[in-house]
């Protein structure tokens, strides 16, 4: 057994160490509206900073925010967070936060890849921690309003003021993580679970399996409706199921066919082949390499990226999740 995390919950924390302090967001995406709602709806002094007008400003606007230049909200903080996309933090940083930086201020992120890679270098004098949700911004959001959380992981990488995990902690409740629960990690930890976690099941692994299941389907005569519930439309079902109850509960409320064809198929499908590809995708996150990929193709103006976008836009599944779409509306719960 590996060694047993520290988890923090929400008696343990307070908020005290971020009352009164000047907390600026940089980004108003997925991330940066939950946050920033999130931490004023928390009670905490939240500016919104944007580089331009345009899309983002006029959410934050729209949210009652009265977003300011990215440089002029960094001048006014104490508390920095960084939610613009991360191949974009290390140029915000640059020209914006580091000429403005002052001893004793805060750098936050929602995620290690900058600091764990070394494209931020902050100077000895500043903190710099991580609040990282596990989950989509709109879902942090949306578990927050409804009285829960998202599980958030909490590390510091630079302790100046010797509370910087105490301030991490109250950012995490702030945001309704410890309503779930903290769990203390690392930089490294992180960046490099996230990233492997994306690639390999949550964004990925999934899209390819549903994709292949239910392409092989259509190529098998089977009507592309019929394949689009049983590949794509049901694994929420599922999925719901083993969140709520477990491995255990969900194949309690599949059926012993389905059981039997799951353990016997299940194994031929994902193999010791996909173990193997698993495993060096952790090793292209743990050397680097993914890391330098990615800021290459960034640099290219994110090809791949958008050609992925558009192939997404316009596959088969998507053409009949969208003519399905009204069936699934009307199925929906309505409380
Ligand atoms: N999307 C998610 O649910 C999660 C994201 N994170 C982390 O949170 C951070 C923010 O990611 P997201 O919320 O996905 O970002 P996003 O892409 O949704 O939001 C980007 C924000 O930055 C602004 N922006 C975009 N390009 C810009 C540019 N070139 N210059 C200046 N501003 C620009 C946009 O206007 C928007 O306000 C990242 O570090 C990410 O890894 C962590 C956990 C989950
Ligand atoms: C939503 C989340 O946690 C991800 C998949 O890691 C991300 O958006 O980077
Ligand atoms: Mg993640
Ligand atoms: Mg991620």
């Amino acid at each position: 057994m590996s060694r047993i995390a520290k988890i923090y919950v929400d008696s343990e924390v307070r908020l005290d160490p971020l009352k009164g302090k000047k907390i600026a967001v940089l980004g108003y995406g997925s991330q940066g509206r939950a946050w920033a709602l999130n931490l004023r709806d928390s009670g905490l002094d939240v500016t919104v900073g944007l580089e331009r007008e345009g899309k983002s400003w006029q959410q934050a606007q729209a949210d009652g925010f009265h977003p300011k230049k990215t440089e002029d909200a960094v001048k006014g903080a104490d508390v920095v967070i960084f939610l613009v996309p991360d191949m974009v933090q290390r140029f915000i940083y640059r020209e914006h936060v580091q000429p403005n930086l002052k001893p004793g201020m805060d750098l936050v992120f929602a995620h290690g890849f900058n600091i764990h890679y070394r494209l931020i270098e902050p100077p000895q004098n500043v903190d710099v921690y991580m609040v990282a949700p596990k989950g989509p911004g709109p879902i942090v959001r949306d578990f927050f309003v409804k009285g829960g959380g998202v599980p958030v992981l909490v590390a510091v990488h630079q302790n100046y003021s010797g509370r910087a995990m105490e301030k991490a902690l109250a950012i995490a409740k702030a945001l309704g993580g410890t309503r779930a629960g903290a769990i203390e990690t690392t930089f490294k930890e992180e960046t490099e679970t996230d990233l492997v976690g994306e690639q390999t099941i949550l964004v990925g692994g999934v899209m390819e399996l549903m994709k292949a299941a239910f392409e092989t389907l259509v190529e098998l005569g089977y009507q592309p409706e019929v394949a689009y519930f049983e590949a794509i439309n049901e694994l929420k079902m599922i999925v719901d199921l083993i969140y709520e109850k477990g491995f255990t509960g969900m194949l309690n409320a599949v059926s012993d066919t389905a059981k039997y064809g799951g353990f016997t198929v299940g194994k031929r499908v994902i193999n010791e082949e996909t173990r193997k590809r698993i495993r060096e995708a952790a090793e292209r996150v743990r050397s680097g390499k993914f890391a330098e990929e990615w800021i290459e193709e960034y640099g290219r103006g994110s090809p791949t990226l958008k050609k992925g976008m558009e192939e997404a836009e316009k596959s088969l599944e998507e053409q009949v999740g969208r003519r399905l779409k009204e069936i699934i509306e009307r199925g929906k719960p309505k409380s």
